[in-house]
């Protein structure tokens, strides 16, 4: 099948999750297509499905991914289509963030229109030395009120690869039984 693999990242973990994804549809014999929202990204017409993965950041998507779906809604919506969100929130073990974000998930999916077949929460990362000096403040608040990691010496990477890995494969036999 050709597969349409678009996401929007800020500091790049969700650009590492679409290409894991990419590798596991590839050598399954698909025909995958990948590509930055930032980047002119193509058309889902000449597809036969489309996975789309967002970050968010301060409890919003990144736009480039909501004008995208915005702009495609009518197609994304008679095709295969799946959602993947990529958050800290995801990670936390705390009900209120999980809550928050499944929240951030259905308003946006509600302004857009958008009506995936599947979606999945999956937990990104903290890169505390790559962020600059405020950042770096904001995002051990953050994390501590989620209940993460506050040691900003180091990075922490929460994704579950595994968990992807049964998401993409629940994808993958579902489209696969439509055709
Ligand atoms: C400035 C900033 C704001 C963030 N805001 C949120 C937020 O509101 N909710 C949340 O769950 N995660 C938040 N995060 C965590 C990101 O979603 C997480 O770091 C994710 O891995 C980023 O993915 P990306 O590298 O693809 O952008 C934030 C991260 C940063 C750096």
């Amino acid at each position: 099948m050709k597969l349409l693999i678009l996401y929007g990242t800020t500091e790049g973990q969700t650009r590492k999750i679409a290409y894991f994804i990419e590798a596991i549809l590839h050598n399954a014999g698909h025909l995958v297509t990948i590509a930055d929202t930032t980047d002119e990204p193509p058309s889902p017409k000449d597809y036969d499905a489309i996975l789309i993965g967002s970050s968010i950041h301060m409890h919003k998507y990144q736009s480039a991914v909501k004008h995208y779906i915005k702009k495609h809604v009518a197609h994304l919506n008679q095709m295969s289509s799946a959602f993947f969100s990529v958050s800290l929130a995801a990670a936390s073990g705390l009900e209120d963030e999980q809550r928050e974000v499944q929240k951030i998930t259905t308003d946006f999916l509600e302004q857009t229109g958008w009506k995936p077949l599947m979606i999945s929460q999956i937990a990104g990362a903290l890169k505390y030395t790559e962020y600059d000096y405020f950042k770096r403040i904001m995002m051990k608040m953050i994390s501590k009120k989620e209940g993460g990691a506050t040691d900003t010496s180091q990075d922490y990477e929460y994704t579950n690869w595994d968990e992807v890995t049964k998401f993409v494969n629940e994808f993958a036999n579902k489209i696969s039984q439509k055709s």
